[in-house]
């Protein structure tokens, strides 16, 4: 397809891009950081409320090393994995340790910019106006025609003509919604009308019909009010006019959008088609259904997902289920035609964490190789082929969900050819503790004007949080006190209606 060559062409300059803003960030984030995950004492069925983190409190930080021993390192290397260096070069992660320190990782706004510069839109294409919902818009909507289109009758009641009273027809006929009625109407005489009716020529005003009263036996219409010159018509035009710009390109496709289209006379818009993003989830601990038993846990993030995705703009073509399985994986990412693929899990340096040490038997480019943010430090973005890119998701679900907005929301927001999301700040109600060098993605409730309440139950391996939650904040390094105004990532389905939320 011509569209995807194109994309191809400009994705190569997004590369070069990308790819020093990456070499940057790495620079920028050289000092090593010890990552514990928070001890804390579990309770028993019964006993108090499950643990959990207080929002002020981060839940990364409060695990102290084990006495006397070293803390690991947060990026644990893989034998032969290739990665960016500060000076934009790449090298072999020979496992050895003479490879530089990778560091923190990219810090989150860089890996933000990084993933919506790794790849161009894909070519636009006509959709019926019935499939264009959930689409972008690759061209401005202009109007096709006046709206109205014709000087129409807001209210039930008679099309009159200058002063009144005025002189009805004999036969009472009136206009309706949908007839053209032709004749001009002569001074000193009415015409019932409906609302949505074509007002005839001459007419100099509508009169409604609860300010009109006909007496003389049906022959006169009074008015009971002043009516002036043109009430109760909306003339040709008022809306916009042929050639209009009404909505700009980059808009997603909603409901309202599909309405004015079709008012205007569009049977088919020219979008963006919708990325097609293939989601793989690794991990042989994971059930599809019943309760969790035996060490293994229920999969959160296949039914998160895909919902998720599709409100994000994408078109989900599967979910697969692939286990602890390197081969299994390799060959997921190899038949994928997807335009994004996703993985869940298998992002770190256990035994069974795949994902790097595949996608470097690919030859995959790293363009995000971990991001400085608290949950999902080890979200990664790759390219393993032309238009061929891979979002890793951290296994843990907050993790993830932290990946899914860092990486690609904005890959899926370039692929559709819409723009950066309009910023959304809100003051935070409650301080939220920082970590030196790493960004922290928090769940909050919105509070109304403005205001943000940090939520709890908010660490990396829970949802309970989010579930509750309409946006998450993301706190810059060194946190941020009460009061302070943070931005906001709004998550799709959320309105402000989390008034229960703990
Ligand atoms: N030595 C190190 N270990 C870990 C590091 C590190 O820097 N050094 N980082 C930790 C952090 S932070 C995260 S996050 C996780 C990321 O791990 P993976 O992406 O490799 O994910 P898994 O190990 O497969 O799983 C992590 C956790 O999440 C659960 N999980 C996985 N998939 C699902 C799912 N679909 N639904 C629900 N829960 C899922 C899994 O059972 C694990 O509990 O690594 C840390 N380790
Ligand atoms: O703690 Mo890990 O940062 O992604 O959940």
């Amino acid at each position: 397809m011509t569209g995807r060559r194109e994309a191809d062409a400009s994705l190569d300059r997004a590369t070069d891009e990308a790819l020093a803003l990456f070499a940057d960030t790495r620079a920028a984030a050289a000092e090593p950081d010890p990552d514990p995950e928070p001890q804390r004492e579990s309770r028993g069925p019964g006993g108090p409320l499950p643990f959990d983190f207080p929002f002020d409190e981060d839940p990364f930080e409060d695990a102290p090393a084990a006495p006397g021993r070293e803390e690991p390192p947060l990026d644990v290397p893989f034998a032969g994995v290739r990665y960016y260096d500060a000076t934009g070069g790449t090298a072999e992660r020979t496992g050895d340790g003479t490879e530089p320190s990778p560091g923190h990782g990219t810090p989150w706004q860089a890996a933000r910019r990084t993933a919506a510069l790794a790849t161009a839109p894909l070519q636009p294409c006509p959709r019926p106006l019935g499939d264009a919902l959930g689409h972008t818009l690759a061209a401005p909507l202009t109007a096709l025609t006046d709206l109205p289109s014709f000087d129409t009758s807001a209210m039930d009641g008679w099309a009159v003509a200058g002063p009144g009273p005025w002189r009805l027809p004999a036969d009472g006929d009136g206009i309706l919604a949908g007839h053209a009625g032709t004749d001009v109407l002569r001074d000193g005489h009415a015409v019932p009308i409906a609302t949505g009716a074509r007002v005839p020529a001459g007419a100099t005003a509508v009169l409604r019909s609860e300010y009109g009263i006909v007496r003389d036996a049906g022959e006169l219409l009074h008015a009971t009010r002043h009516i002036t010159q043109g009430a109760d018509i909306r003339p040709r035009g008022q809306e916009c006019r042929t050639g209009d710009a009404l909505v700009p390109a980059g808009t997603l496709v909603g409901p309202a959008v599909l309405g004015l289209a079709a008012a205007t006379g569009y049977d088919e818009l020219t979008v963006a088609p919708r990325p097609r993003v293939e989601v793989l989830v690794l991990g042989d601990e994971l059930l599809r259904e019943g309760l969790p038993d035996e060490g293994r846990i229920r999969d959160a993030l296949g039914p998160m997902l895909g919902p998720w995705l599709r409100a994000l703009g994408a078109e989900v073509t599967a979910t697969r289920f692939l286990g602890d399985d390197a081969a299994a994986l390799r060959a997921a990412l190899n038949a994928s035609d997807a335009d994004l693929v996703l993985t869940t899990g298998g992002t770190a340096a256990g035994p069974v964490d795949h994902v790097h040490p595949t996608l470097c038997e690919l030859g995959a480019e790293w363009l995000v190789d971990g991001v400085a943010v608290r949950p999902g430090h080890p979200m990664l973005l790759a390219r393993y082929g032309p238009g061929k890119h891979v979002v890793g998701l951290p296994g843990n679900p907050l993790a993830a969900v932290a990946g899914l907005l860092t990486l690609a929301e904005p890959l899926l927001g370039t692929l559709a050819g819409r723009g950066a999301r309009r910023p959304r700040r809100a003051v935070l109600t409650e301080a939220v503790a920082g970590r030196p060098s790493d960004t922290r993605l928090v769940p909050v409730a919105d509070r109304g004007e403005g205001r943000a309440r940090p939520l709890r139950f908010h660490g990396p391996a829970m949802l309970r949080g989010l579930a509750a939650a309409d946006a998450l904040a993301v706190v810059p390094p060194g946190g941020a006190p009460r009061g302070a105004t943070v931005e906001l990532l709004g998550l799709p389905w959320a309105d402000g209606a989390s008034g229960g939320a703990p």
